[in-house]
């Protein structure tokens, strides 16, 4: 079933308006290779193609519906503007394997001057030296494990915080809303981390924050059918969007300006090389820096920071979550996992997280389940031969991560939620690598993999160590939509929390120890 909404209703007649105005425009058939075929195409509309799978809320169903009857490797098209869909583990093991350096940009931007993901952020940057000089900034400065080391006071005091924000909601017998205390979380560590910073609750800066990074979100589908159909209506003079992306990002660069001044008036020796701000803002005065960056490379860095790194992990703390709560006897086993590793008498901490096997497990089988990026994005650089069929050069590439992590030729009972399944895998790491695609893949793949999933396993072992949850109707709705930019809950998770341990009210962070058996 595809749901559209009027909103979308708009955009598309709007849309099939614009292509009869540009039908011979469009209408150019994609350049074939002499011998080869182009992947099949299943069956479109008439003039816009397979536009209405894209507009459908579920994006990523309706295509692993039609590859399902299709096949793993179709082309389809949006009017006349072609795009290689895959939906297997062994046609992405071959892209990763064969075509990868080919497929490492995305050419994706819709408004090159948005700090939105435009053409100053590392999202769109194409493979080359700004991409590796950014890639090694932020591996080096932010995710580094010595550097993660360094950063960690930072995570156990936020962690404690969020504790504390479910104590109150438990004392007051209020409902939570999982996803809110679990964006405070990942945002305020995230921005302290990388800026020295957080953003202050109390003058509504945090929440001004939010909501913008959420207006980010909702803009996604628009900006990639902007950068999808950006060269033909370039000929035709139309800036699809323009106004409301580059609203967004105007509202993005005054908050931005105002942190790095704030920045650069700080940044005396004493401060010098202390954070990612620090560091970029060196790199900016550095004549003889490795790759000469702009004020603009910087705030669009942070951006897509903040816009890719904080939404993904809320979704994911909230989708493994509600997935426990659904399923008593994964929590149970987590518990007990849980309770005898680091017991009653302290508060987890994340250097518990490698002694946790079964949590790890469970965070995995989350993102496995509930990716919240469903489809990876790339374009293909030059044209090329594929599994005897021929990619013409620019054409966008999407990797359907949903449908490759539910395929039952790859994985037993797909769709049901068996944490189990990552503690008996045969598998090497290099071979799981090929079918488990929540951070993508290749070089282009997520660099933030290992702190989301300390993020992620975090929340969850705070959640489930120190309180029982009561829901609504006994049992958590999973229903899906993917209107934004990640796959997320119709109904998000509200459920009150009741203490289970009373533990460390009001001890100073990282200083946890109470007397045992304080189960209540
Ligand atoms: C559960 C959490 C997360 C998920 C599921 C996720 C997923 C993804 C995916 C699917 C991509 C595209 C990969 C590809 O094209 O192959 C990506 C890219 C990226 N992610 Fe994440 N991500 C998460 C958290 C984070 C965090 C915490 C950070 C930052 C610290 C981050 C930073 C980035 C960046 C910078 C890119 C662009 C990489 C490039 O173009 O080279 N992500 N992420």
């Amino acid at each position: 079933m595809i749901f559209v909404d009027f909103q979308n209703c708009f955009i598309l007649i709007l849309l099939s308006f614009l292509s009869l105005l540009s039908y011979s425009l469009f209408f150019k058939k994609p350049k074939k290779s002499p011998g080869y075929d182009l992947p099949p195409s299943p069956p479109s509309l008439p003039i816009i193609g397979h536009l209405h799978l894209l507009l459908s809320s579920l994006t990523h169903k309706s295509l692993q519906k039609l590859s399902t009857k299709y096949g793993p490797l179709l082309h389809i098209r949006i009017f006349n503007v072609p795009i290689i869909l895959v939906s297997s583990a062994s046609v992405a093991y071959e892209i990763f394997k064969s075509h990868d350096v080919n497929v490492s940009s995305r050419d994706l931007a819709a408004i090159d001057e948005s700090l939105v993901f435009g053409t100053y952020g590392i999202v769109n940057a194409p493979y080359g030296d700004y991409w590796k000089f950014m890639k090694k900034i932020i591996a080096t400065k932010l995710l580094r494990p010595q550097t993660l080391e360094r950063s960690r006071g930072i995570r156990a005091e936020e962690l404690h915080r969020f504790y504390s924000s479910l104590l109150e909601k438990a004392r007051n017998n209020e409902s939570v809303g999982i996803s809110k205390e679990a964006t405070k979380l990942v945002n305020s560590t995230l921005c302290r981390m990388s800026m020295g910073r957080s953003f202050s609750e109390d003058n509504g800066e945090a929440e001004r924050v939010r909501g913008l990074v959420g207006e980010s979100y909702a803009l996604t589908k628009k900006m990639f059918l902007a950068a999808l159909l950006r060269r033909p209506l370039k000929i035709l003079r139309i800036p699809l969007f323009k106004k409301e992306i580059m609203s967004v990002s105007d509202r993005l660069d005054e908050l931005l300006e105002r942190i790095i001044v704030e920045h650069t008036e700080k940044l005396d020796e004493k401060h010098r090389d202390k954070d990612l701000m620090d560091v970029l803002l060196a790199a900016y005065r550095d004549e003889e820096a490795e790759y000469k960056i702009t004020r603009n490379h910087i705030k669009a860095f942070f951006v897509e920071l903040f816009v890719g790194g904080t939404d993904t992990s809320v979704q994911t703390t909230q989708w493994t979550m509600a997935e426990i709560l659904n399923n008593p006897n994964v929590l149970g086993k987590l518990r007990e996992e849980i309770d005898s590793v680091v017991g009653r008498s302290r508060l987890f901490q994340e250097t518990d997280l490698p002694n946790l096997p079964y949590l790890q497990a469970v965070v995995k089988e989350g993102l496995r389940i509930h990716p919240p990026g469903p489809l990876v994005v790339r374009t293909f650089q030059e044209g090329c031969e594929m599994k005897g069929y021929y990619i013409p050069e620019k054409t966008t590439l999407v990797i359907n991560a949903y449908a490759v992590m539910r395929d039952p030729d790859s994985w037993e009972d797909p769709d049901e939620f068996k944490p189990e399944r990552f503690l008996s895998l045969k598998e090497d790491e290099k071979e799981l690598a090929l079918k488990y695609l929540p951070f993508g893949g290749g070089r282009r793949g997520c660099p933030g993999g290992n702190l989301s999933q300390i993020f992620v396993g975090s929340a969850i072992a705070v959640m489930v160590q120190c309180f029982e949850w009561k829901i609504e109707g006994g049992e958590v709705n999973m229903e899906e939509t993917f209107e934004g930019m990640n796959l997320s809950m119709v109904h998000p998770l509200m459920c009150v929390p009741v203490a289970r341990l009373k533990l460390f009210l009001l001890l100073p962070v990282c200083k946890f120890s109470a007397p045992d058996d304080i189960l209540l």
